[in-house]
């Protein structure tokens, strides 16, 4: 088969948009839909071309959420934003239901921290034409992931797991152009397995799929600079802007003014040209 070489487009900022009482970061500040509105419209003000909309928290020890109360929380927000934004929208699911109703609303990207390992979510998003999925590495569940994370070796390990996730997708019937993958920073990971998944990311840029990295404000940041959560934007930056110089294509953060300053920075160097 030809390959068609298609021209680089430039990376991609994902605004996180949690719509959970615990969640990761905003301390459930927007947990009613006109909070969550009046956040998603900034996002969309300060550039982000993607809002990643989720229910459930996945940082380290959160209790599962039942499948009616995620749907209560997403589904109001993802139909708002769908109807009111210009702007692509990607649900943060591994629940195959949510995913069914989130696509039914017309989401654009399953972001699936479960890489499609749940029930029934890999033929969720096969029913599908057309929607796009984030297949992320996790080791265990939140519950269980940072009690004592162990590898051999663990980029390649999360290299193989997501290649078989994707090969998994594509003999399902998903096309390659709606895969991208994702090593999930801090999900099952000690601060040294992260720095070295963020050091050897070639590998993972290296099997041709688009690759996504959620490195905002996370522990690693903690563990290298011992600051709280409200002052790791600059750490979360470096990061960012090393992921892209090792080819990543979307870039997953609270901080959405500043990583579209980077990105667009980052993108001007590769590609030698202002953007003009
Ligand atoms: N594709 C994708 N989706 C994501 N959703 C989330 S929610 C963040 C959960 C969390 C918070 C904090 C830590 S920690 N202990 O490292 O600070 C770990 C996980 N993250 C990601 C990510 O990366 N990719």
């Amino acid at each position: 088969m030809t390959q068609t070489t298609l021209p680089p487009t430039a990376p991609l900022v994902m605004g996180i948009l949690n719509v959970t009482p615990d969640s990761f970061s905003d301390g459930g500040k927007y947990t009613i839909k006109d909070n969550a509105l009046r956040q998603a419209e900034q996002l969309i003000k300060e550039g982000a071309q993607i809002l990643d909309i989720g229910g459930e928290s996945t940082r380290p020890n959160a209790q599962p959420v039942e499948e009616q109360e995620e749907l209560a929380r997403v589904m109001p927000i993802i139909e708002a934003v769908l109807a009111e934004f210009p702007i692509l929208v990607s649900v943060d699911t591994y629940k195959a239901n949510v995913m069914r109703a989130a696509i039914q609303a017309g989401v654009q990207i399953i972001n699936d921290i479960a890489a499609l390992t749940e029930t029934d979510s890999l033929q969720a998003v096969a029913e599908s034409p057309n929607v796009t999925v984030c297949l992320m590495h996790k080791q265990g569940t939140p519950q269980t992931m940072q009690i004592n994370p162990t590898y051999e070796d663990v980029s390649r390990e999360v290299c193989d797991y997501l290649q078989a996730r994707a090969q998994a997708c594509l003999d399902a019937g998903i096309a390659k152009e709606r895969i991208w993958l994702d090593p999930g920073f801090g999900f099952g990971k000690t601060p040294e397995h992260n720095l070295q998944l963020m050091n050897r990311l070639e590998q993972l840029t290296a099997l041709n799929y688009p690759v996504l990295i959620g490195v905002s404000r996370k522990s690693l940041l903690g563990a290298v600079l011992h600051k709280p959560v409200t002052e790791r934007l600059y750490g979360s930056l470096a990061l960012a802007v090393l992921a892209l110089s090792k080819g990543a294509k979307i870039i997953r953060t609270h901080d959405v003014a500043a990583t579209v300053d980077i990105v667009k920075t980052t993108y001007a160097v590769l590609q030698e040209k202002t953007g003009d």
